[in-house]
C-alpha cells in the first residue's frame, strides 16, 4: 500500500495545510473553519488533509458525497462531516447512524426521507442549503423554506443543525451578485428566527468570501481552495490578506536522455522536429496521470533547477521535454513545484491548461502515489494501486 515503484509521485506538504489554517483563524477569531476535503482534498489526501485540519484549528469537514464521508469515518474520523449535497432518501439512516450531517433542499425529498428515518435513533443533523443566487442546489422560495422547516421542527428524527448559501462569485472583488446574495441570505436568517429556527451554524463563506471578510451573523467558514494554499481567482492573488503557502507538488524523473540529430521526430504524429542537435529526456508522467495532454506544447519542468519544455505529444504513460544540456537517467524533474530559485505555480499549469487550479489538483489521478511531508520529513505514502 505503501510504496510506489514507479518515479512519479505528488507530495503534499501538510505543514503548509496547517499554515494556511492557522492563517485563517488569526483572520477570522470568531468563525468555525470546515475543512472542504471533497475530491480526495481536491486530489491532496482526503483523510491526511483532514486529520492535518482538524490539528490546526478547523473544527468540521465537507465533502460533497456521502461515500466520502463514510470513508473518513472508517478511517476514524470522529469530527462532525456535512454532505454538501442530495443523498438519496433511503440513505438517512446510514448517514445518522454515522453521525453524518446531511443537506437537504426539497420539500419532497423530505418526506420521502421522513419514510426511512425511523430506522435508527440517532437524530439526523440537517443543513438547510438555500439557493440565494448560485444556481445549483437550494431553496428559493420562501414556501418551501417555510414547510421544510415545519416538517423538521416536527419530527423527533432530525433536527436543523446548520443553514447555509453558496456565494457565485466571491472571487471578483467588485461583484453585485455578492452583495445581493449576502442580502438574500441575512433575509432568509431573519424569517428563520422569525418561525424559532437559530441553526448552531450559519455559514456562506467559501475561500474568497473568508478571505474578503464581510458582514453578516455567519459562525462558520467553508475552506477550500486556500486551505491548500491556492487562490480562488487570479484577481484576488494580487490582494490576499496573507500569505498562501501551496502545498501541492509533483515530480518524476529523467528515465531515458537521447541527443536527437536535425530532422529527427518526437512523438506520436512527429509533431516535434529538432532543427538542430539536441538533448531531449522521456518522463514516465503521461494523461492516465492527470498530467493532459493540452499541456504540450507549453509546459515547462523544473530539472537542476532549469525550465525544460515538453515538446511532442504527452501520450498515455510519458512526456519528452527538450534538456538545455546532456543530463542524467535518474535526475529529478518538477512538474509543479519548486526547484533550487525556479517555481512552477499551479497557477501555471492552470493558465497552459486553460482552467483554473483548482482543476488541476484535482486530475491528478490516483496512478500517481501521494507522498505526505509533515513537520518537514516524509510521514506516509499513499498508493492506491496496490491498496486492495
Ligand atoms: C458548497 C461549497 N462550499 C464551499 C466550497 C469551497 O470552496 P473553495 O474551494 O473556493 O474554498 C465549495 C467548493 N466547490 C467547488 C469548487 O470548485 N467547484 C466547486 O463546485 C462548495 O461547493
Amino acid at each position: 500500500r505503501n510504496h510506489f515503484y514507479r518515479d512519479t509521485w505528488a507530495e503534499i506538504n501538510l505543514d503548509k495545510i496547517s499554515s494556511n489554517i492557522k492563517s485563517f483563524k488569526k483572520h477570522l477569531p470568531d468563525q468555525k473553519i470546515m475543512a472542504v476535503v471533497k475530491a480526495n482534498g481536491y486530489g491532496h489526501g482526503a483523510y491526511q488533509t483532514a486529520v492535518e485540519a482538524l490539528e490546526s484549528g478547523a473544527e468540521l469537514l465537507a465533502v460533497a458525497m456521502l461515500d466520502e464521508a463514510l470513508a473518513l469515518r472508517k478511517q476514524g474520523i470522529s469530527a462532525p462531516i456535512l454532505v454538501m449535497n442530495r443523498i438519496r432518501p433511503e440513505y438517512v439512516s446510514l448517514a445518522a447512524e454515522n453521525e453524518i450531517s446531511i443537506t437537504i433542499f426539497q420539500k419532497d425529498w423530505l418526506i420521502e426521507a421522513s419514510k426511512f428515518l425511523k430506522e435508527t435513533d440517532k437524530v439526523l443533523n440537517i443543513h438547510l442549503k438555500l439557493d440565494t443566487g448560485m444556481g445549483r442546489v437550494g431553496i428559493t422560495e420562501e414556501e418551501e423554506l417555510h414547510d421544510v422547516s415545519l416538517l423538521i421542527q416536527n419530527s423527533s428524527a432530525c433536527e436543523i443543525e446548520g443553514v447555509f448559501t453558496h456565494f457565485a462569485t466571491a472571487d471578483e472583488w467588485e461583484s453585485e451578485l455578492f452583495e445581493t446574495q449576502r442580502k438574500r441570505f441575512i433575509n432568509q436568517l431573519d424569517l428563520l428566527k422569525k418561525w424559532g429556527i437559530t441553526p448552531k451554524y450559519v455559514h456562506s463563506a467559501n475561500s474568497a468570501a473568508a478571505l474578503r471578510k464581510f458582514e453578516g451573523p455567519f459562525n462558520l467558514v467553508r475552506l477550500g481552495i486556500s486551505m491548500y494554499g491556492l487562490s480562488p481567482s487570479s484577481e484576488m492573488k494580487e490582494k490576499l490578506p496573507f500569505t498562501l503557502e501551496e502545498a501541492f507538488s509533483l515530480h518524476s524523473q529523467l528515465i531515458h536522455v537521447k541527443k536527437l540529430m536535425p530532422g529527427d521526430t518526437v512523438s506520436y504524429g512527429a509533431t516535434y522536429r529538432a532543427k538542430e542537435e539536441e538533448w531531449i529526456g522521456t518522463l514516465p508522467i503521461g494523461y492516465a496521470d492527470g498530467w493532459q495532454r493540452r499541456l504540450s506544447p507549453g509546459a515547462d519542468v523544473l530539472i537542476r533547477g532549469e525550465r525544460a519544455p515538453i515538446i511532442g505529444r504527452i501520450c498515455m504513460d510519458q512526456c519528452m521535454v527538450k534538456l538545455p544540456y546532456k543530463m542524467d537517467v535518474g535526475e529529478k524533474a518538477t512538474l509543479i513545484g519548486k526547484q533550487n530559485d525556479e517555481t512552477i505555480e499551479m497557477d501555471e499549469i492552470a493558465s497552459l491548461a486553460k482552467t483554473i487550479n483548482y482543476e488541476i489538483p484535482c486530475l491528478i489521478s490516483s496512478r500517481v502515489p501521494r507522498v505526505f511531508v509533515k513537520k518537514g520529513r516524509i510521514s506516509e505514502n499513499m498508493n492506491v494501486i496496490l491498496n486492495f
